[in-house]
């Protein structure tokens, strides 16, 4: 029985969690949830799964949730509460799977804990990419990628000599809006970039998709998970995203991880790790996909996925500042505050004002996030 929490469980991937706990109900015992708002759902998976320990946003939905569930299960609140849940339980592994680098500190607590961690919640590694991974090698804790890009390039690197990689390529499917020209983007609405072609998601990472600011995240994410220097990570255009990414080794062989597009997988395969466990989702059948198509990433077209890279390559708070202009910008287009192409106007405008830090510490992360939010809004 493997003990496991998960933070965020009433979100997308926290829900294709409790998905996959339950169709191996007698292998998993779950031993903490967290919800922000949702404490209806948040309730019914408190009665189902019978966690030890809850967390919601704030006091006044934790003392509202302790009315409607049995008083054996503690209630937390708050960023601390994520972390209680993250680090106060007999877990052994942690799904993280809140949005944004609100994760930080309780991603950082559960590895101090020593749990393993389920890692969908890219914003942490984005922000503060040094300081998870290297408190990660000196606890002895796995990383293991739940995003789906990161699960395949995680399954076609395993038992290969990671001096034989000669580069990995991430696929993006060009997100909502991609037959639209830039001209076109001028007046597109929040109902459309919530349309993604191919998964269903939460909103935010819908929209950073569209504005494939998802895929620098994951640029920044694959450089920390697999100590990839930039210049081994390419982009390529996937539309229909079967092929979740790729490695390519020194001899010119090139190892792909295929699938429909379901995050159940990635989920079950970092839950499960070494093992694989048949799954209920539907097989890809090649014959039906018939043709896979595949083009050069257009930088003009997605300038965010250039200002990724070239955060990246920076390191220091610029990356924090990338990742919290945009968690801001995101934010304020779901409010119907900006345009959507005044997303990237705002990241832009917080880099040119942005003064490096290099290798800053979990404080001088979270000033610089807090600094760039309050910036961000003004913009
Ligand atoms: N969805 C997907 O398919 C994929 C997601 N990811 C990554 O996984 C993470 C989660 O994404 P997704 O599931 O789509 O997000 P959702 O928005 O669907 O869910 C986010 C979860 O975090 C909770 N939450 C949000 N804000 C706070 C807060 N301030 N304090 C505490 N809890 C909070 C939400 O609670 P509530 O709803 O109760 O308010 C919900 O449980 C993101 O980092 C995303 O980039 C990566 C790959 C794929
Ligand atoms: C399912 C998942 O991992 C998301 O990150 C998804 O990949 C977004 O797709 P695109 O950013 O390629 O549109
Ligand atoms: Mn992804």
């Amino acid at each position: 029985m493997k003990k496991i929490s998960i933070l965020g469980s009433t979100g997308s991937i926290g829900t294709q969690t409790l998905d996959v706990v339950s169709t191996h109900k007698d292998e998993f015992q779950v031993e903490g949830l967290t919800a922000g708002t949702n404490i209806d759902l948040l309730i019914q998976q408190v009665h189902e799964y019978k966690p030890r320990k809850v967390s919601v946003a704030t006091k006044e939905l934790a003392d509202r949730i302790k009315l409607q569930i049995p008083a054996t299960t503690q209630v937390y609140y708050g960023e601390d509460g994520l972390v209680e849940i993250a680090a106060g339980t007999d877990a052994e592994m942690v799904v993280t799977a809140v949005m944004g680098s609100v994760g930080l500190r309780s991603t950082l607590a559960a590895i101090e804990a020593g749990k393993h961690i389920g890692l969908a919640n890219k914003e942490p590694l984005v922000t503060a990419g040094h300081l998870v991974t290297s408190l990660a090698k000196n606890r002895g804790v796995q990383l293991l990628p739940i995003d789906s890009e990161h699960s395949a390039i995680f399954q076609c690197m395993n038992g290969e000599r990671r001096n034989d990689v000669a580069g990995i390529t991430i696929t993006a499917s060009g997100g909502s809006f991609r037959n639209l020209s830039r001209d076109e983007l001028v007046n597109v609405t929040v109902e459309d970039a919530l349309k993604h072609p191919n998964w269903s998601m939460g909103a935010k990472i819908t929209i950073d998709s569209a504005t494939m600011v998802n895929k620098g995240l994951e640029v920044i994410e694959a450089h920390w998970l697999f100590d990839m220097p930039y210049n081994q990570i390419n982009v390529l255009l996937h539309p229909e995203s079967i092929i979740h990414s790729y490695v390519e080794f020194c001899d010119s062989s090139i190892i792909a991880q295929l699938g429909n597009p379901d995050m159940r997988v990635p989920i079950q395969y970092a839950l499960t790790y070494p093992e694989r466990w048949k799954s209920p989702t539907q097989r890809l059948s090649l014959t039906e996909a018939g043709s896979l198509h595949f083009k050069e990433m257009d930088y003009d077209r997605f300038p965010c996925l250039r200002l990724a890279f070239e955060c990246g390559r920076m390191g220091g708070t610029a990356t924090t500042a990338f990742n919290a202009a945009n968690e801001v910008a995101v934010a304020r287009f779901l409010n119907r505050e900006i345009s959507f192409l005044h997303i990237e106007e705002v990241i832009q405008r917080v880099l040119d004002q942005h003064v490096n830090l290099a290798s800053p510490d979990l404080g001088a992360i979270e000033e610089c996030d807090l600094h760039t939010r309050k910036l961000a809004l003004r913009l």
